[in-house]
């Protein structure tokens, strides 16, 4: 089997150097990118990333913002927000020399091909081997070693349990799947939700209605799953219902945070990648191809661009007809 014994991370913000980390204690030789050469210098000097404040790197791992020396490695995590993977693994291709796996780390959809993650990959880079990785997973408790179980899904099951073995440690669990779309989905969709839960506990609509908005939530997100050929245990799974009940649930979520300001009235918060905002209008297009009712998510997308106010927004979802559930 291929240990995959050299890792390089590609995008050094939280969630890259999160990563970094991992495949470091995993024991692999690990190099993190950066596209910007004087923040490269900056980590490598200090062994810290501004991105992810109080985390020390350790010592082996490589920091360099040329791609070239980046792309040498066995497999590649691509950790650039989703809307920028293209431009990112566009450059990273003519690197290739191998069918290297690269592993999506961003969670989400791209705007005008509604296209995932790995879809994204495999134009991009024909020679890649695409895979994708997600779940519930704070870049701050990955980091610190805090204990997290995650999925890694490529479409060979082989290549997807070899990924996780290189990955893998006691306190970062990556379990495999081949249901490479499902765990997209998941992941795409979750953060989406986690705005609007996020919104009606700014709005002190309580507990009782936290739980019912994340319940529903999810019943949307497995709709759309279901419609694209998602796997139902993975829907329920880590990277579905896992990751929807963190970030649902936890200010620490950025998508969450952003959903709490928004409830309370207050400005978003500055310089916070919060990748619901740019899936959402993508995910209500996506889901009125396929026919499915996202009444959730479209009321989201319907309050960042400023189509309607929040009251009006819950009050079109509190006054839908009453329905079987399902
Ligand atoms: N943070 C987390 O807990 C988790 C995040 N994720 C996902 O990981 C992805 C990245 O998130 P995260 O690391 O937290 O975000 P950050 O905002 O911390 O970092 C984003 C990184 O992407 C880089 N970047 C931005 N634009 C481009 C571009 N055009 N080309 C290349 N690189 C670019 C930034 O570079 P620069 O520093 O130069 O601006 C930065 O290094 C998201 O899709 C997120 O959903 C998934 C699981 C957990
Ligand atoms: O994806 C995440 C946890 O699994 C991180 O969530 P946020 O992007 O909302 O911070």
């Amino acid at each position: 089997m291929d240990t995959f014994q050299a890792i390089a991370v590609i995008g050094a913000g939280a969630w890259g150097t999160a990563l970094a980390t991992v495949a470091a204690r995993a024991g692999r030789n690990v190099t993190l990118w950066a596209r910007n050469a004087d923040h490269a210098t900056r980590i490598a000097a200090s062994r810290e990333n501004p991105r992810l404040p109080g985390v020390r790197l350790a010592p082996e791992i490589v920091v360099t913002s040329e791609l070239a020396l980046a792309a040498r490695a066995d497999m590649l995590l691509v950790a650039t927000p989703a809307q920028h993977l293209r431009g990112t693994v566009n450059m990273l291709a003519s690197h290739l020399t191998k069918p290297t796996p690269v592993v999506a780390c961003a969670k989400g959809i791209e705007h005008g091909t509604h296209k995932f993650m790995t879809d994204v990959i495999a134009e991009a880079a024909p020679h890649a081997r695409p895979a994708m990785l997600s779940g519930p997973s704070f870049a701050d408790d990955v980091a610190r070693g805090l204990p997290t179980a995650v999925t890694l899904a490529a479409k060979d099951e082989v290549l997807a349990s070899a990924l996780v073995q290189a990955l893998g440690s006691p306190t970062f669990r990556p379990y495999h799947s081949t249901d490479i779309r499902g765990v997209e989905i998941g992941g795409a969709a979750k953060n989406v939700l986690a705005i609007a839960v996020g919104i009606a506990v700014g709005r002190k609509l309580g507990a009782s209605a936290q739980a019912a908005l994340t319940t529903r939530g999810f019943a949307e997100l497995s709709r759309l799953g279901r419609a694209l050929g998602a796997r139902s245990e993975t829907l329920v799974g880590l990277s579905g219902l896992g990751d929807l009940i963190l970030t649902c649930s936890s200010p620490q979520s950025r998508n969450f945070a952003l959903g709490l300001a928004l409830g309370r009235g207050e400005q978003a918060p500055a310089g916070k990648l919060a990748e619901g905002e740019f899936t959402a209008p993508v995910l209500i297009e996506l889901a009125a191809s396929q026919n499915i009712e996202m009444p959730v998510s479209e009321a989201v997308a319907a309050i960042l661009s400023g189509r309607s106010t929040i009251d009006a927004a819950i009050d079109g979802l509190l006054t839908r007809p009453f329905k079987a559930e399902e």
